[in-house]
């Protein structure tokens, strides 16, 4: 699903204006009537006070309409129009008008306004500002939006939390209302996702206001959320009469003395994940482990014990999955750096295989086309720089995945894959995953994926959904402390499963 900028749901709102010869205030009854349902089909009738802050704007005009409605359907409501500007819209003054025909009477809310009382057991709905911020709320404004969180009331907001601007970080913190919910019209928003700005945002929905869909369908975005129908038409069936060769020979190279366990996650999941073949490359001291652990692998080792060295493999792999528990020893780098010179192969490359690569960017213009980084944050940062807001991450990230042409995954609660000026933002996965291994069991999917022919972009956005995906399987039996690494790999084939799996009901139409 894409995700659109501010500018382009605006035009979004007005193509659907003029293509269904409707006037605004109509788009914005639709809106609200959304609202409206989505409150009442839960609160059917209880009597709990429904404390409601409007702005001036538009996402204010769609909270009057909701106190209307409410009002019309016997809830108890508070109104309160937070008077921040003069310049009040069409839309918020027509409804300002209704709702004072059904003898509501607001509470004006300006600079000198004592804060108004809000109990822990009211409901908030937070209609002050939409996506039409484009400053930071004046202090007063500010306050306001700090009394509504300190009240612990459910607060709801009406499209995206008031004061977060959608495409960059707000200018105060603190000015930012911390949704328990958030109802936003039809599209998601890119700040629902990123660390920064994401933290605003509880739990949050869409509603469908039946936005114009010839124009949603051919404008370009530079963000696309992630998820089931997104990645369905990536799959690779299996063929009937295909072989292991057909799905590839997948090569993992790492380890070191203490860290030959994140080259076992990587095999197994790499296996699990449907690779045709895999061997490993370790240092000795891997070989009997590895050999008893993942029976299916085959297994290579350099010259050295502790360490890996001469990367010599006496076949031509598909793929290969670098970088996991090599440490930066003198001899592992020369290995690595020797390789990626003499390989054309796509590569995955993760952990050290990316801290040797900051620490010697002389060798990035050696790593293969098309290959797939997977760096968490710190890494990202030791590889791109620092930077100053995710949004100047995302940017950097863009154009350094554009210099040497290679598909950029990077980690986290929403992993965001980047390749070709746009982000592909995963929707799978769970707090549980911050663990031990996980990213090893990550980097061996793509890599398995890839050797099956999937092409390195498709791997990387369809390896992290499923990737998630068996987590989210996995925690439902162990909950977020007990979920190992391992446990997602036993997801896998679930995983798979689940990704075709008919909703309910089709299953009950269907006999
Ligand atoms: N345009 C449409 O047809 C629809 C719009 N909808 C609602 O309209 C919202 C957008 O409405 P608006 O464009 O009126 O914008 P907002 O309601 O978000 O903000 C109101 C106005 O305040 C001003 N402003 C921005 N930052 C400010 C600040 N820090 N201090 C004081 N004033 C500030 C701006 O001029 C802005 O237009 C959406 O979020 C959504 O809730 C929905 O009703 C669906 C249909
Ligand atoms: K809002």
């Amino acid at each position: 699903m894409k995700i659109f900028s501010a500018d382009q749901i605006y035009q979004a709102d007005k193509s659907t204006i003029k293509k269904e010869g409707i006037t605004s205030d109509e788009l914005m009854e639709r809106a609200a009537t959304q609202l409206f349902d989505w409150m009442h089909s839960r609160l059917r009738g209880t009597q709990v006070t429904v404390q409601l802050f409007c702005g001036i704007g538009n996402n204010g005009g769609d909270g009057l309409v909701l106190a209307r409605k409410l009002n019309e359907h016997g809830y108890s409501i508070k109104v309160h129009v937070v008077n921040y500007s003069d310049k009040r819209s069409d839309d918020f003054l027509l409804n300002l008008e209704r709702l004072k025909d059904g003898k509501v009477w607001p509470n004006f809310i300006n600079e000198e306004s004592d804060l108004p009382d809000i109990s822990p057991n009211d409901i908030v709905v937070d209609a002050i500002f939409g996506i039409g911020l484009n400053r930071s709320p004046d202090e007063w404004v500010g306050n306001l939006i700090n009394h509504i969180n300190a009240s612990q009331a459910f607060t709801l907001s009406v499209d995206v939390p008031s004061g977060l601007p959608l495409d960059r970080v707000p200018w105060e913190p603190s000015f930012v209302v911390r949704a328990s919910y958030v109802l936003t019209f039809q599209l998601p928003k890119l700040v629902f996702f990123l660390p920064q700005t994401g933290v605003y945002v509880n739990q949050w929905e869409m509603l469908d206001i039946g936005l114009d869909r010839d124009y949603l369908n051919r404008t370009q975005t530079h963000f696309e959320l992630i998820g089931r129908p997104e990645v369905l038409p990536l799959y690779r069936p299996r063929l009937k009469f295909s072989h292991k060769g057909t799905y590839g020979h997948s090569l993992i190279v790492g380890g070191s003395y203490g860290k030959i366990g994140a080259v076992q996650l990587a095999c197994n999941s790499c296996l699990t994940v449907g690779s045709g073949l895999v061997t490993a490359f370790l240092p000795k001291c891997g070989y009997d482990a590895m050999q008893t652990a993942v029976p299916e692998v085959m297994v290579l080792t350099g010259s050295r014990d502790r360490n890996i060295s001469g990367i010599e493999v006496p076949f031509e792999p598909t793929v290969v999955g670098i970088g996991i528990g090599i440490g930066q020893d003198d001899d592992t780098v020369s290995a690595f750096g020797a390789f990626l010179k003499r390989m054309g192969t796509p590569m995955v490359i993760d952990a050290d295989g990316l801290n040797i690569l900051s620490h010697k960017p002389d060798m990035l213009k050696d790593v293969p086309e098309m290959s797939v980084l997977t760096p968490h944050p710190k890494e990202l940062e030791r590889l791109i720089g620092k930077w100053s807001s995710d949004f100047e991450k995302l940017e950097k990230a863009k154009t350094f995945a554009a210099k040497y042409n290679v598909v950029i995954v990077i980690k986290g609660a929403h992993t965001i894959t980047i390749y070709n000026g746009k982000g592909y933002v995963n929707t799978t996965g769970n707090p549980g995953m911050a663990t031990a291994g996980s990213g090893d069991v990550l980097m061996g999917m793509i890599t398995g994926l890839m050797a099956q022919g999937y092409s390195s972009v498709d791997a990387a956005i369809f390896g992290v959904y499923l990737h998630g995906l068996a987590g989210d399987l996995g925690v439902s039996t162990t909950g977020y402390e007990a979920l190992r690494a391992s446990t997602i790999i036993d997801h896998i084939g679930k995983a798979y499963a689940e990704l075709f799996r008919q909703p309910e009901m089709e299953q009950n139409e269907n006999g």
